[in-house]
């Protein structure tokens, strides 16, 4: 039978997104737009090329688990998802936390000129090329391109995110009714609010799923050894459900 969904837990629903995701986004899209044209100079740029493998990947491991730990908050915040079942709650941040990070890597996206917000500046993909990792790089940035031109607004970036992560299609779900049904919910809401503002023409032009994943797959392998390498990097003071997550 066709959900029901009253207008007022539509509205109570369309905020509890909006406002999870304004919570934990590490940078207000207001301050990355003031600083977008906020470039490295050419010296700059060639003393992080001149920077060691492992010192580059350490600065950006830090990076991309300190924003992990925004997304896993973001999950916490979505109305439904920390009655899941424990066990649930880590298989769809597991399976969706990378995705959601590239699509709030793409806020911090300048498309004119190829650049993202890195360490305080927009930078060009060739400050990342001690990384020796230039294909998930290039593929990131082509990502954030083709988001970018979507020119998505901070709503649809939140429902975008929560219905990455709360995805009943994931492996080793126990519980995938319950799931099912959070998603429904997000999907109705979602469509309401591109139906009230004209956009549902981007449905079709999102990314297809998992198109970047399975490189930051690959990479989350050699993510995982760099932590292993620097186990410094404040992994202690993780809250329990990341932990779970990445160790
Ligand atoms: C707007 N900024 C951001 O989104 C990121 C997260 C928050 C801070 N931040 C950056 O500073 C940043 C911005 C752009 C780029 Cl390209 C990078 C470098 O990104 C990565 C380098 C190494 C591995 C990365 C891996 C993996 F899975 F392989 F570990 C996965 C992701 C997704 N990004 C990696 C970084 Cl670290």
């Amino acid at each position: 039978p066709e959900m029901v969904v009253s207008s007022t837990e539509l509205n109570l629903l369309i905020q509890n997104v909006v406002l999870a995701h304004q919570e934990t986004c590490r940078y207000r899209q207001d301050n990355l737009q003031v600083l977008r044209w906020e470039t490295y100079s050419q010296e700059e740029v060639q003393s992080f090329q001149q920077k060691s493998m492992d010192q580059m990947w350490e600065r950006c491991v830090c990076h991309v688990t300190e924003a992990i730990q925004y997304i896993v908050e973001f999950a916490k915040r979505l109305s439904g998802f920390m009655e899941l079942n424990p066990n649930d709650q880590i298989v769809l941040l597991k399976a969706g936390v990378m995705e959601v990070l590239l699509i709030r890597m793409s806020r911090a996206f300048n498309g004119y000129n190829s650049t993202v917000f890195f360490e305080g500046k927009y930078a060009p993909l060739e400050i990342f090329q001690s990384l020796g990792c230039s294909d998930l790089i290039v593929s990131m940035f082509d990502l954030c391109h083709s988001l970018c031109a979507l020119n998505l607004s901070e709503h649809e970036i939140a429902f975008i995110s929560s219905m990455i992560l709360l995805d009943p299609g994931r492996p080793w779900l126990q519980d995938k009714q319950k799931v099912e049904v959070l998603h429904k919910k997000q999907e109705y809401a979602f469509r309401y609010l591109l139906r009230t503002s004209h956009r549902e023409s981007i449905l079709s032009k999102l990314p297809q799923k998992g198109r970047l994943l399975n490189i930051c797959h690959m990479h989350m392998e050699k993510l995982n050894v760099f932590r292993q390498m620097y186990p410094g990097i404040a992994c202690e003071s993780f809250p329990p459900l990341y932990k779970e997550l990445f160790i």
